[in-house]
C-alpha cells in the first residue's frame, strides 16, 4: 500500500479525483493541524468523525432539501437528544471546539433547536450573571435542564440599541421589574430558538428606575412553563416564519405585557440594582454587549468553515467535470485547468486560509480579554470591539461573495440543491446582519480609526496601540515590490500598510474638515462614512494579511511552509490588485509594478493547481458534515446526482395528483373542444 501525502485517498474513488491528490506536496493530516490550531484538535476532529460514522442513527434519514421544515425539525430534535444522551461516549466534556464539530456533523449548519443556547445563552450568562445567580441558572443551562436564547432584536430596532422599546421599569413596592412592550414595533423580533423551543431568554430592554432610563439591561427571563412548555400569562409569542436559509431554527418574536419578573433577575455581574433603586453603574459602559461580542469573536473561523465548505465542493467537482479542450488535439479537460476557473476558486481559497488564521488569533485574543474584564480590567475591550466589528464584516462579506463564486463555478449543477450551494450561501450570508449590520459594525471600527489618527494628527502616535502603530509610521515614496531583490512579503505589508494608513487619514481629514467648516459631529460623521467604511475595509484587509503571514512564519514542516507561502504569494497579489485604485491614485504603486503584480498571480495559480484538491481535502469535511451531492470525497458525481433525483419526493409516482387534477383535464378538454 502506497503512502500517500493526502490522506483522502481511498481505492475505487473517481480516478480523476485520485489523480488529484497524488499530485499534493503536503501531508494533509499537517495542514488539518494548522487550520484547526493544535495537531490534538484535528486528531479529536477526525475521530469524532469517526465515531459519528458508525453511529447510523446519528446521520441524516433522507436529505434536507427534501424535507419540509418541520421534519427537518423533528430530525434535528432527535438527533440533539440523542448526542446530548450521548455526549461524553464522543467528545470531551465541556469542549466547545469539539462540540462545534459534532453539531456540524450531525446536526448541520441550518441550525437546531438550542443552537442559541450554546452560543448566546450560555455565553451571556457566563459573562454577565453574578456567581449567585450563575449557581441558579448556569449548571441548569449547562445541564440541560432549560434551554434558553438571547432577545436583544425588536421589530423596528436592531442596530440602534438605544432606542429599543420594551421597557424593564423597577418597581421599588415589589422588587420586581415588570417587563412591557409597548407597541408592535417593539415586539422582539428574530432571536433564534425563541419561537418554539426556548423556554428562558436573556432579554434586553431598556432599564428605567424613578422615572430614569438606564439604557439597555440584560435580563433573566422565563418564558415558558418548565412543565407544560406553554408560554406564561402576560407573555406573547412564536415563530417568525421561513428564512431564506437556517430555517430549523425557530426564529420568534416576543412580546410582554406588564411582566413581572424578580428584582435579582437583573444580570449582575457587572450591574447592580438595590433593593431601594439604588443603580450600581458597571465598570465599562458596554460590559453588558459581551454574548455579541462572543459571536463576532467565534463567527470569523466559523465564516471560514463555509466558504471552505464551498470551496471543497467546488475544487472537487471541478476535477472531476470534464468540458471543452484547450488543446483541441487533446480529450476534453477537467474544467479546473481553465485559468478563469482557477482565478474563481484559488484566490478563495487563500482567503479561507487567512480568514480561519485571523479567527483563531481573534479568539485568543477574546479569551484574554474575558479573562481580564473577569477581574475588572477592561482596558482592552474597545480594541477588541474594533477588532471584531472589522473582522466580522469583512469576512462575511467576502465569505458570502466566495461561495456565490463556488456555486457558479459548478454551473448548471451548483444550483441544485443536490449541491448545498444555496443552503450554504444562505447561512453563511446571514452573517453579514447578524451581531451588526456590517456597514455599521465597519462604522463602528471607523470611530477607532478616526480616534487613532487624531493622535497621529496630534503628534501623539506613541500612544497607539499595537493594532494601529502603523498609522504613526511614515511611508516610502513608493512602493518597492519588484524594484527590490526578494523581500519576503514585507514589501505588500508596508503597502497594504501605505493603502490603509492613506485611506484613514485621508477619511479622518474629512470628517474634522467638514466639523471645521461647521458641520455638527453627527452631520460631519454621516457624510463622512463611506470614505470611513473603506478605511475600516482596508485596515482589517490589512490585518488579515499580517496575520496570514505571523502564521506562515511559524510553520516548521518545510513541505507546509512552501505551499502555505505559496496560498500567502497567491493572496497578496490578488488583494493588491483588487485594491489597486487606491494604490496608483497617489503614484504609491506604479501601473508596471501591477503588471509584476498581476504576473505574480498567474504565476501562483498554476503554481498552486497540483495542490488545489489536497488543500480543500486539508479541512478534512466528512460527506456527512458537507451534505453535498457534487462536494462526495470519492468523486462519484453522475451515478449519485442520479440517485439523488431518483429519491426526490416527486418521483415518488409516476403521475402526481396536479396532473390528475388539473393538467389532465385541461388537456383533455383542449383535445375534446378540437372535435
Ligand atoms: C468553538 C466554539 C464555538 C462557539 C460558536 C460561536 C460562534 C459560531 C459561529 C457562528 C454563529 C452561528 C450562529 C449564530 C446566528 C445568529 C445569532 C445572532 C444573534 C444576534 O444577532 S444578537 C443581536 C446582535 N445585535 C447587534 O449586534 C446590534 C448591533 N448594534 C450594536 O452593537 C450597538 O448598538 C452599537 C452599534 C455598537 C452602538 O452601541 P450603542 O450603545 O448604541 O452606541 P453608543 O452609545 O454610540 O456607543 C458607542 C461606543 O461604545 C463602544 N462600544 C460599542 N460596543 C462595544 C463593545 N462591545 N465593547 C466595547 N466598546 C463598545 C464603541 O466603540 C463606541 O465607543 P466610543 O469610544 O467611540 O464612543
Ligand atoms: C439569521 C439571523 C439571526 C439572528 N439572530 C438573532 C438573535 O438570536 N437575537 C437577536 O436579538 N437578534 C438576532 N438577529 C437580528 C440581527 O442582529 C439584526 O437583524 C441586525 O443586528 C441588524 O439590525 P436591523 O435588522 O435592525 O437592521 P437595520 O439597522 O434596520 O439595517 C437596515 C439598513 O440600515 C443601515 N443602517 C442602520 N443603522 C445605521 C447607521 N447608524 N449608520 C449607517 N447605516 C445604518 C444598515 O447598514 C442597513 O443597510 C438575527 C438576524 C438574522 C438575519
Amino acid at each position: 500500500m502506497v503512502h500517500h501525502q493526502n490522506k483522502a485517498i481511498r481505492e475505487g474513488d473517481n480516478p480523476d479525483l485520485t489523480a488529484e491528490r497524488v499530485t499534493g506536496t503536503f501531508d494533509t493530516h499537517s495542514m488539518a493541524a494548522q487550520i484547526y490550531n493544535s495537531e490534538a484538535h484535528a486528531r479529536r476532529r477526525r475521530e469524532i468523525t469517526e465515531i459519528i460514522a458508525k453511529r447510523p442513527e446519528l446521520h441524516d434519514t433522507k436529505p434536507f432539501p427534501f424535507m419540509t421544515r418541520e421534519e427537518k425539525i423533528l430530525e434535528s430534535s432527535r438527533k440533539l437528544t440523542l448526542i446530548t444522551k450521548h455526549m461524553n461516549e464522543i467528545i470531551e466534556p465541556n469542549n466547545s471546539n469539539e462540540m462545534f464539530h459534532l453539531n456540524n456533523e450531525v446536526l448541520g449548519i441550518e441550525g437546531h433547536p438550542m443552537a442559541l443556547h450554546g452560543i448566546m445563552f450560555i455565553p451571556a450568562l457566563t459573562a454577565q450573571a453574578s456567581e449567585e445567580q450563575q449557581k441558579k441558572w448556569l449548571t441548569r443551562a449547562i445541564n440541560r435542564e432549560i434551554v434558553g436564547t438571547y432577545a436583544q432584536t425588536e421589530l423596528g430596532h436592531g442596530t440602534n440599541l438605544q432606542n429599543l422599546e420594551t421597557t424593564a421599569t423597577y418597581d421599588v413596592a415589589t422588587q420586581e421589574f415588570v417587563l412591557h412592550t409597548p407597541t408592535i414595533t417593539g415586539l422582539k423580533w428574530w432571536p433564534g430558538n425563541l419561537g418554539k423551543s426556548s423556554n428562558y431568554a436573556v432579554v434586553v430592554a431598556l432599564m428605567f428606575i424613578k422615572g430614569k432610563n438606564y439604557g439597555p439591561h440584560t435580563f433573566m427571563v422565563p418564558l415558558r412553563d418548565e412543565k407544560t412548555h406553554q408560554p406564561l400569562k402576560g407573555i406573547t409569542i412564536g415563530d417568525i416564519g421561513p428564512k431564506i436559509a437556517y430555517n430549523v431554527t425557530d426564529n420568534g418574536f416576543l412580546g410582554f405585557d406588564h411582566y413581572r419578573i424578580p428584582r435579582t433577575n437583573l444580570l449582575m455581574r457587572h450591574t447592580r440594582v438595590e433593593p431601594d433603586g439604588t443603580y450600581v453603574k458597571p465598570p465599562h459602559a458596554k460590559i453588558n454587549y459581551s454574548a455579541m461580542v462572543h459571536v463576532r469573536s467565534h463567527m470569523i473561523t466559523g465564516q471560514a468553515i463555509m466558504l471552505s465548505y464551498a470551496l471543497t465542493i467546488a475544487t472537487r467537482y471541478s476535477s472531476v467535470r470534464r468540458q471543452g479542450q484547450i488543446d483541441t488535439t487533446q480529450p476534453e479537460v477537467k474544467v479546473l485547468e481553465y485559468q478563469t476557473q482557477q482565478h474563481r476558486l484559488f484566490p478563495y481559497i487563500a482567503r479561507a486560509y487567512a480568514f480561519v488564521f485571523a479567527g483563531a488569533e481573534t479568539v485568543k485574543l477574546y479569551e484574554r480579554v474575558l479573562e481580564e474584564v473577569a477581574t475588572g480590567n477592561v482596558s482592552l475591550m474597545a480594541d477588541l470591539h474594533a477588532l471584531t466589528s472589522g473582522l466580522k464584516s469583512v469576512v462575511s462579506h467576502y465569505t458570502a461573495q466566495g461561495i456565490e463564486q463556488a456555486r457558479m463555478a459548478c454551473g448548471g449543477h451548483g444550483y441544485s440543491q443536490a449541491s448545498y450551494m444555496s443552503e450554504i450561501f444562505g447561512v453563511a450570508v446571514g452573517g453579514c446582519t447578524y451581531e451588526g449590520e456590517n456597514m455599521v459594525m465597519l462604522l463602528q471600527l471607523a470611530r477607532y480609526l478616526v480616534k487613532s489618527a487624531s493622535l497621529v494628527k496630534t503628534g501623539q502616535s506613541s500612544k497607539l496601540g499595537p493594532l494601529v502603530a502603523y498609522l504613526g509610521a511614515k511611508s516610502d515614496s513608493t512602493s518597492l515590490i519588484d524594484r527590490t531583490p526578494t523581500t519576503g512579503f514585507a514589501e505588500y505589508v508596508k503597502t497594504f500598510q501605505h493603502i490603509a494608513r492613506r485611506q484613514t487619514l485621508k477619511a479622518a481629514d474629512k470628517f474634522f474638515g467638514l466639523m471645521e467648516k461647521g458641520e455638527k459631529r453627527p452631520i460631519a460623521w454621516n457624510k463622512s462614512s463611506v470614505e470611513l467604511n473603506r478605511a475600516s475595509r482596508l485596515h482589517t484587509r490589512l490585518y488579515i494579511v499580517e496575520a496570514f503571514v505571523r502564521r506562515v512564519e511559524e510553520v516548521a514542516d518545510p513541505r507546509l511552509k512552501e505551499v502555505l507561502t505559496d496560498l500567502l504569494h497567491l493572496h497578496v497579489n490578488y488583494e493588491l490588485l483588487d485594491m489597486s485604485t487606491y494604490a496608483l491614485e497617489d503614484g504609491f504603486v506604479s501601473s508596471s509594478q501591477l503588471d509584476y503584480v498581476r504576473d505574480q498571480l498567474y504565476f501562483y495559480l498554476a503554481k498552486i493547481r497540483p495542490n488545489a484538491v489536497s488543500l480543500v481535502d486539508s479541512w478534512e469535511f466528512s460527506d456527512q458534515e458537507l451534505r453535498s451531492v457534487l462536494g462526495r470525497r470519492d468523486g462519484h458525481v453522475y451515478e449519485n446526482l442520479f440517485a439523488w433525483a431518483k429519491a426526490s419526493p416527486l418521483n415518488k409516482t409516476d403521475v402526481l395528483p396536479s396532473v390528475d387534477k388539473y393538467l389532465k383535464p385541461l388537456m383533455e378538454s383542449a383535445r375534446a373542444s378540437k372535435l
